[in-house]
C-alpha cells in the first residue's frame, strides 16, 4: 500500500469512533480529508461538525454537513486529527499544515482525541519534523531570537497566513527531550499565539495505519 492508502485505511478506521447524534471535531491535513470523504457514510447520523480550519470547513460544507460554531457547542465527544509526529506517550508534533492553533483549541474541548497516523509518523523522540509555531505578524523578529536563545533554529514560512491571519516559524534542531515543559516555554513567549507541541492535552487514542492493517493504542 502507498502511504496515501494507509491514510485512508486508518481514516476510514476512525468512523467507527462516531455516535449517533453526534458532533465530531474535525482535523486538518490529507488524512483527515480522507476522514472527511469517509463521513459520507454517517452524515445523515449526525448533529454536525466543527471545524479546526477553513479548509477543512470548505470541505465538510460541500458535503452537506453542517459545521457549527464552537461558541455555541459546548463540550463534545470526539475529535479527529492527524500529526505530523507522535510519540509512544502520545505527545505529538502538530501544525505542518498550519492550523496548529484551531488545532489545539478544538481539542481542548473534545473529551477524546483520535489521532489518525500512517506509521511513518511514529517517532521515539520528537523533533526531526520543524516545530511550527504560530506567531503574530509583529513579533516574528522577537520571538524568532527568543526560539534561538533556547537552541532552536526558526524559519519563517514566507507566503503562509494562518487562518487567524498570523505567521509561521518552523524551529528546526530543537532537543524535545521534554515535551510539556517545552510547549508552556514556547508559548510563554510574548507574540506567541501557540506552539505545534501537543504534549499537555496529547491524544487519547491513536489509530495506526500499516502494511499490516490498522493498529490502536490507547
Ligand atoms: O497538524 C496538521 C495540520 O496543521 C496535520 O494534522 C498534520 O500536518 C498531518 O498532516 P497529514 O495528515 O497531511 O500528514
Amino acid at each position: 500500500m502507498t502511504q496515501d492508502e494507509l491514510k485512508r485505511q486508518v481514516a476510514q478506521a476512525a468512523i467507527e469512533y462516531i455516535e449517533d447524534d453526534s458532533i465530531i471535531g474535525v482535523g486538518t491535513g490529507s488524512t483527515v480529508n480522507h476522514f472527511i470523504e469517509a463521513l459520507e457514510a454517517v452524515k445523515h447520523k449526525i448533529k454536525g461538525a466543527v471545524s479546526s480550519s477553513e479548509a477543512s470547513t470548505e470541505k465538510l460544507k460541500a458535503m452537506g454537513i453542517e459545521v457549527m460554531d464552537l461558541n455555541f457547542v459546548g463540550d463534545f465527544d470526539v475529535y479527529v486529527d492527524g500529526a505530523d509526529e507522535i510519540t509512544q506517550h502520545k505527545h505529538m508534533i502538530k501544525g505542518g499544515g498550519a492550523a496548529l492553533t484551531r488545532e489545539k483549541i478544538v481539542a481542548a474541548v473534545a473529551r477524546k482525541f483520535i489521532c489518525i497516523i500512517d506509521d511513518s509518523k511514529q517517532v521515539d523522540v520528537l523533533g526531526e519534523f520543524p516545530l511550527p509555531v504560530e506567531v503574530i505578524p509583529m513579533a516574528r523578529s522577537y520571538v524568532a531570537r527568543e526560539i534561538v536563545k533556547l537552541g532552536g533554529d526558526p524559519v519563517w514560512r514566507e507566503g503562509v497566513i494562518t487562518d487567524n491571519g498570523n505567521v509561521i516559524l518552523d524551529v528546526y534542531n530543537l532537543q524535545i527531550i521534554d515535551p510539556p515543559t517545552l510547549e508552556k516555554t514556547l508559548n510563554n513567549i510574548v507574540g506567541v499565539v501557540t506552539n505545534g507541541i501537543f504534549a499537555n492535552r496529547g491524544a487519547d487514542v491513536v489509530l495506526v495505519g500499516s502494511q499490516n492493517g490498522v493498529q490502536t493504542l490507547k
